[in-house]
């Protein structure tokens, strides 16, 4: 038995300024406490863009939410002259719990490698914060049918050198690209394949205590409809929201995902 608690973190990606974040986390969290959601027994997280943590911090901690938040990057920087950045230590500071690195709209757009998301994730442990590594392969890779080898590589290179406490605080995200926004869903077995593979791989790099403990999520075009049936793969521990995640009633049916298995 592990004791890998369930995660569901809603990425918004660039949607929703501070007042859409206040009024859609307070919707998140009147649905999930209507349900009376455990949060101990499923997480739940929201990763609004940088602008709008200030004020997810002032309502989580004014109505003492249990819902998490955290940011969608971070700087590997800790501070001085890098126009734009944020550091870690400044997202610790606003009360967050988790940053996404390495999020493949990122690698794409910003050109983020393997080496960049792995000194994020140690710049992070070091103020406290989880990380939410994201790894996964695009459609070519998938065709040629080296998507389990292409995601290995990215998890070795992302974490590698990473002491046991470094990789105590870090989550590991499956998100195909191509089941990215796309409505496109990975199929249950396709998601446990890679999953398990990444929990076998962390198994040789690190040590099977690492492998057991280490949450994996997926993600790719989940919603309330496929969530139940991805959850229900053994390695799978919860799931990275883009689109559903707007919506705070369907993500509260996320999380609330327990609650659709017979
Ligand atoms: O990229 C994602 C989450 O990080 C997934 O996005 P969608 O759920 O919109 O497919």
């Amino acid at each position: 038995m592990t004791n890998r608690i369930p995660l569901m973190a809603g990425n918004w990606k660039m949607n929703l300024d501070h007042q859409e974040a206040i009024a859609t986390v307070q919707k998140l969290a009147w649905t999930l406490k209507d349900a009376k959601h455990d949060y101990t027994a499923v997480e739940v997280v929201v990763l609004p863009p940088f602008t709008d943590l200030r004020s997810v911090q002032t309502l989580v901690d004014g109505d003492k939410l249990d819902v998490k938040y955290g940011a969608q990057d971070v700087s590997k920087h800790s501070k001085g002259a890098y126009t734009g950045e944020i550091s870690a230590t400044m997202l610790a500071k606003l009360g967050v719990s988790y940053a996404a690195v390495g999020h493949s709209e990122r690698r794409e757009y910003h050109g983020e490698t393997d080496t960049l998301v792995n000194d994020k994730v140690r710049a992070l442990s070091a103020a406290g914060i989880s990380s939410i590594v994201c790894v996964g392969e695009g459609l070519d890779v998938r065709k040629a049918g080296e998507h389990v080898p292409y995601t290995l590589a990215q998890v070795e290179a992302g974490l590698a050198g990473l002491t046991d406490e470094q990789l105590a605080t870090v989550v590991i995200a499956y998100e195909p690209v191509w089941a990215i926004g796309t409505g496109e869903v990975a199929t249950p077995e396709d998601a446990q394949e890679v999953i398990g593979a990444i929990r076998g791989k962390l198994a040789e790099q690190f040590s099977q205590d690492v492998a057991d403990r280490t949450r994996i999520l997926y993600g790719g075009s989940v919603k309330s409809s496929n969530v139940a049936e991805i959850m229900a793969k053994p390695d799978i521990d919860g799931a990275l929201v883009g689109g559903a995640s707007l919506d705070p009633e369907e993500f509260a049916k996320i999380a609330r995902f327990q609650s659709h298995v017979g």
